[in-house]
């Protein structure tokens, strides 16, 4: 079973031990804690599970004799930044006995991890490589085809024309400046491969643009800056491309809190963003009998013709205002299978129906039609604001006599259609299996 020793004692260890404590569970891994002070002692809450702490300041003697001891996987030096002689005692200690040192960092780089991590290929999926430097990331992309998102900002973008045909493959994310746009081109990047945009990006934007340019890789520095990181990971889970993770050099070598337990995660396989069981919020999935209802839809374009499709296998009447009308809604219409009013919406289109669907192309039209469903008391769905909707419309399967609604409430879409797939296909395959 893994053992790691954590020297605490600053709100990042504190932060490390709770989250290890949540989520070690069930996986065997014991946790050592260090703290120098009784007044360290004190800022770890009392009764975390599964670790256990020690008390005291220890020399460089004393730390080896305890890490050779207990023969630790990894050890992880959350000290503050100013107790430098303490991490260089720790940092000696684990040469002398034999363990794996990785410095905590607020702000720095990670050098260790990356050398170590680049070798550590067994267990699962390599969906996360660690690497030292931007060298040896463009290196390991040598080896390598398929389309690459580069959000590691223009600097070191140079070590990145070492890449076989970067002129197709690379795909740099850089700031939208004149001059950072010039340094680009000189490289030999040419437009249709630059993407320029001030972040903070979203998981969404973030997956939006690996699969806008079939990225199989994205690439991130080690920032160390709260946000950015997770939601790169997030978006490279979500669509199979894998995150190639880059150390920075710094005054003091060490790794972010985001990546430390990126690692981890990889490493020991302990969930670390497995937080307390979550608040589900306030969505009920109710199943409600709309057999005989009429449900208007205002707008026939992508969206409302998704939703009217879907519909369509409930037994309800649906009613759908629109200025125009895409063809396979039109056709709908021919078959008699709905009723459809060629029009710009008004007001009195909504009165007396049982549920509404706003989905037109217009904000201003969408909240027309979500202000009179609320004047009228009727159930409305704006498909631009979910905010305004009384009712999600879930992803929806139905198969196999069993009928599936879909959510993720409401915070992550291309989840809620990621999720919704997956449970078909295990629907037409798993169901039996079980059984
Ligand atoms: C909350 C919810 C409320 C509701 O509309 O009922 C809602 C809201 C919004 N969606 C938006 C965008 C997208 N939604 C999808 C896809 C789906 N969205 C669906 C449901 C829901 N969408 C409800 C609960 C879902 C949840 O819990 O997350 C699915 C499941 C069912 C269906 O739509 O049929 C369907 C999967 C269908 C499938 O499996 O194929 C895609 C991807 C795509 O279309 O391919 C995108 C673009 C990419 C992106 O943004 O992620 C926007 C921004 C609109 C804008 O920018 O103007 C809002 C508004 C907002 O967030 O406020
Ligand atoms: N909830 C979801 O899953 C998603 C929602 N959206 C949102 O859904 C909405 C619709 O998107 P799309 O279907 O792609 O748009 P679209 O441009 O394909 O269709 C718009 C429809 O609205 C109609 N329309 C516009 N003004 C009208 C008016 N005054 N009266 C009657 N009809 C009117 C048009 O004739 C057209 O049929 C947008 O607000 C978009 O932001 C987009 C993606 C996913």
């Amino acid at each position: 079973m893994p053992k790691l020793l954590i020297f605490a004692g600053t709100t990042e260890g504190r932060t490390l031990l709770e989250a290890l404590s949540r989520s070690i569970r069930e996986s065997g891994i014991h946790i050592y804690a260090c703290v120098a002070t009784e007044y360290g002692r004190a800022v770890i809450p009392s009764g975390l599970e599964h670790i256990t702490l020690r008390t005291g300041r220890m020399t460089e003697e004393e730390m080896t004799l305890f890490m050779a001891e207990h023969q630790f996987d990894l050890v992880i030096d959350t000290t503050h930044p100013y107790a430098r002689l303490v991490s260089e005692n720790i940092r000696a200690a684990c040469t002398r006995s034999g363990c794996e040192y990785i410095r905590l960092l607020r702000m720095c780089s990670m050098p260790e991890v990356g050398e170590k991590a680049e070798g550590q290929k067994q267990g699962s999926d390599e969906s996360c490589l660690f690497f030292k430097d931007h060298e040896s990331a463009a290196e390991y992309l040598n080896h390598t085809s398929g389309n690459v998102l580069l959000t590691i900002g223009s600097k070191e973008l140079v070590k990145y024309t070492e890449v076989k045909g970067y002129r197709q493959r690379l795909f740099p994310r850089v700031l939208p400046m004149p001059e950072v746009l010039e340094g680009c081109y000189e490289l030999g990047f040419s437009g249709k491969q630059l993407i320029c945009m001030q972040g903070p990006f979203s998981t969404e934007l973030n997956t939006a643009f690996i699969r806008q340019i079939q990225a199989k890789y994205l690439v991130t520095k080690d920032s160390g800056e709260v946000g950015g990181f997770f939601e790169k990971q997030a978006a490279a889970q979500l669509t199979g491309a894998k995150l190639l993770v880059i150390g920075r050099i710094g005054e003091e070598e060490g790794i972010s809190l985001e990546v430390l337990m990126a690692f981890l995660e990889k490493t020991y396989g302990i969930a670390l963003r497995s937080e307390e069981p979550r608040n589900l919020g306030s969505w009920f999935p109710l199943f409600t009998n709309i057999s005989g209802k009429e449900i208007v839809v205002v707008g026939a374009g992508r969206i409302a013709k998704r939703r009217i499709q879907t519909l369509l296998h409930f037994n309800c009447r649906v009613r759908v205002i629109a200025v125009s009308a895409l063809d396979e809604v039109a056709a709908l219409a021919d078959q008699s299978k709905i009723k459809l009013q060629l029009k710009t919406f008004h007001p009195g289109d909504i009165v007396g129906t049982d549920y509404v669907l706003a989905a037109t192309d217009s904000r201003e039209v969408n909240q027309e039609i979500y202000e009179q469903c609320r004047e009228n008391g009727i159930p409305v769905n704006v498909a631009n604001e979910k905010e305004k909707s009384d009712f999600y419309f879930p992803g929806i399967i139905r198969k196999k006599g069993v009928t599936v609604g879909v959510t993720a409430e409401g915070k992550n879409h291309a989840l809620a259609k990621k999720a919704t797939r997956a449970i078909a296909r295990w629907l037409d395959t798993g169901l039996e299996e079980d059984e």
